[in-house]
């Protein structure tokens, strides 16, 4: 019988809504009292790691549970099922799959409903994560995130909708699996990436999104702070209002590292366009194209590159290219 470790860290899978209809996080987190979920088919054990609500997460308790997981695997355990509050769930997902060096399938999960709702997803979600972490094909995937029979790989999955439990996406490539019936399915097979091992996190990478008529102010106040990268979310494929360049150039000229993404939901950003503002200026100018990640997880890409003491050629090799 496999070994799957429940990592709990909060979030509204583990929450109540109260008498007034609102939703609040308990001090005894219902989820993890769940502990005889799939008895005699798993041997579950349980960490009340945290229990915070994921708005609250940041990349050290990102990196706490990382640190959790490569003690759990030296422990022995065949599988990790992290529950997490869903609105920042992507990036924990995105951080553990570039960080982690395990083979063993880590799960990640969370709920729309909290645990009192009536249709409360999280405990069905739960049970399919702990499926899926104990199924041999999900080992060497990276970081799985497991929501409403579905699926994805940590790098292209997004959060779509504020309280649809079909909220989780994985736009232009589609999830690589279902889970039918208690039975985990896989249909597409992701090219992996090498993991890069990390033992702090840096501070000071922010995430700008472009929008029509912006100009330099906030990349003239980044300039002002101790910035150690920034990444933007940069207009259809990949352009920017030409006011903005002066100061994204000042920004350049302290070398501070800045990654190009698209705000756009599908496709990837590319250097195609050749006006003032557009790709091919901006990779001449030396910001690092990004294709495929969305914004929060290039973020999360520049920081684990950062706090691995990569510069130069090696952390634009690192961020570039997400998609090979
Ligand atoms: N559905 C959820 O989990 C949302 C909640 N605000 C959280 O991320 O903690």
């Amino acid at each position: 019988m496999k070994t799957i470790l429940a990592i709990h860290t909060g979030g509204t899978i583990s929450m109540s809504q109260n008498e007034q209809g609102e939703v609040v996080p308990n001090t005894e987190n219902p989820i993890a009292k769940e502990a005889t979920i799939l008895n005699g088919r798993v041997n579950l054990l349980t960490d009340e790691l945290f229990n915070l609500p994921s708005p609250h997460v940041t990349p050290s308790v990102m990196l706490q549970l990382k640190e959790r997981i490569d003690e759990a695997e030296a422990n022995g355990v065949d599988g990790v099922v992290i529950t997490h509050g869903t609105d920042t769930l992507e990036e924990t997902a995105y951080f553990l799959d570039l960080t982690l060096p395990s083979t063993i399938p880590v799960v990640l999960t969370g709920a729309m409903r909290s645990s009192n709702e009536v249709g409360s997803d999280g405990l069905y979600n739960f049970q399919s994560a702990i499926m899926v972490a104990a199924t041999d094909e999900s080992r060497g995937k990276g970081a799985l995130v497991v929501m409403n029979d579905e699926i994805h790989t940590a790098r292209y999955v997004t959060k779509t909708h504020t309280t649809n439990v079909a909220t989780f996406r994985t736009p232009t490539f589609g999830p690589i699996g279902v889970v039918a019936k208690g039975k985990a399915q896989y249909f597409q097979e992701l090219i992996r990436q090498a993991t890069c091992p990390i033992d702090h996190v840096v501070d000071h990478v922010f995430l700008i999104k472009a929008y029509a008529g912006m100009t330099g102010e906030l990349f003239d106040a980044l300039a002002e702070q101790p910035t150690q990268g920034l990444v933007i979310e940069g207009l259809g494929a990949g352009n920017l209002p030409p006011q903005t360049i002066p100061a994204v150039q000042r920004l350049l000229d302290q070398n501070v590292p800045i990654v190009l993404v698209s705000r756009c939901y599908n496709g990837v950003a590319q250097d195609i366009y050749d006006y003032e503002g557009g790709g091919i200026e901006l990779t001449k100018m030396g910001l690092i194209l990004c294709q495929g990640l969305n914004g929060q997880k290039a973020r999360i890409k520049l920081l684990v590159g950062l706090s691995n003491g990569m510069t130069g050629a090696e952390l634009r090799q690192f961020v570039s290219n997400a998609i090979s």
